[in-house]
């Protein structure tokens, strides 16, 4: 993805210890980096690395002109501080927006933060492009992660929903669903969410990405959603599947941020 004077955006990932998962997101975003014309160089640490090698990696990739955007795969491992790790990311190259910086922003009127989050902008990404209203309409998030849950809820809110939020500890979070025109299930528990939780009409974004073990699947094991699709389908009047939802275009919203970056950088915008 080369400009007319040869500028190329670039993305680094850190990401600690060898996850099945986490090498699976990865690859993706590093896939759809190639695919997209976006450079892009990783750095793996092992699994018992220590927090000054990560921060250490971290000020290659903010010393590196190359590098617009920089993401640290999370969740870190238990010994890592992972609010200084976020803390320590340049805020100009946050383009995953966890930075407490870029997330206070986006929890305050009148500021706007650099980066949103990827997650949460794709699913309002999701909705406008689909032609859902999202002022004055009841939205329910499930979940309330830093990563996901939190900040979509805060997003909906800049977009003028009436916005719940259900957590481990609701009670009937299933009468709170039923009264949602928009549902953001996040919970990363399988099939929580049932056809009877639905409004008739509802629109549903399923966020979750679970692993179930399947051994006839290429790795043992297929990912299901936050929703029962089958049921959720009959009563929604639109949903997003697992996979090929709200997973791909996360990975969209990543590389639609490392390029707003790398334009920043070039005084493009
Ligand atoms: N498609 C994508 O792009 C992405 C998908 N994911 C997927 O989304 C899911 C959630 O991820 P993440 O936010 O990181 O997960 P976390 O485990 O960090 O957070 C889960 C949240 O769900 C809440 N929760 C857990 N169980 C229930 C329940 N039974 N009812 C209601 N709420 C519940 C928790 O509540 P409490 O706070 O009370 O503990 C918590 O707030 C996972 O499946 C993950 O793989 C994540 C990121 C991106
Ligand atoms: N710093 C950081 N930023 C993140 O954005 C981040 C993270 N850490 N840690 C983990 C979660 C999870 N996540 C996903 C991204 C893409 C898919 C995705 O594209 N899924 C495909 C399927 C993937 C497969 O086939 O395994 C799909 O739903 O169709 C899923 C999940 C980003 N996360």
């Amino acid at each position: 993805m080369k400009n007319s004077i040869g500028n190329v955006p670039g993305l680094a990932v850190i990401m600690v210890g060898q996850g099945r998962d986490s090498q699976t997101y990865v690859r993706k975003k590093l896939g759809a980096c190639e695919e997209a014309g976006i450079q892009s160089k990783i750095s793996t640490l092992p699994d018992n690395c220590t927090e000054d090698q990560v921060l250490n990696a971290l000020s290659c990739f903010h010393e590196d002109p190359s590098i617009h955007g920089i993401l640290v795969q999370l969740p870190l491992p238990q010994h890592l501080d992972e609010g200084k790790i976020l803390n320590s990311v340049q805020l100009e190259k946050d383009v995953d927006g966890f930075h407490p910086i870029n997330m206070g922003n986006l929890a305050m009127w009148g500021r706007e933060p650099l980066f949103l989050p990827c997650t949460p902008k794709g699913c309002i990404e999701l909705l406008i492009r689909s032609g859902v209203e999202i002022s004055g309409k009841k939205a329910v998030v499930i979940g309330r992660s830093n990563i996901v849950g939190l900040p979509t809820s805060l997003l909906l809110q800049r977009h003028h929903a009436i916005v719940s939020v259900v957590h481990a500890f609701t009670r009937n979070p299933e009468q709170i669903t039923r009264e949602a025109d928009i549902v953001v299930a996040a919970a990363g528990v399988p099939n929580l969410v049932r056809g009877s939780w639905l409004k008739p009409g509802a629109v549903v974004l399923d966020v979750g990405t679970n692993p179930v073990k399947d051994p006839s699947c290429e790795y043992g094991h297929r990912l299901i959603g936050d929703v029962c699709y089958e049921e959720a389908s009959r009563v929604a009047s639109a949903i997003t599947p697992v996979p090929g939802g709200v997973g791909p275009v996360t990975v969209a919203m990543l590389l639609l941020n490392t390029l707003e970056s790398a334009k920043r950088a070039y005084n493009f915008t």
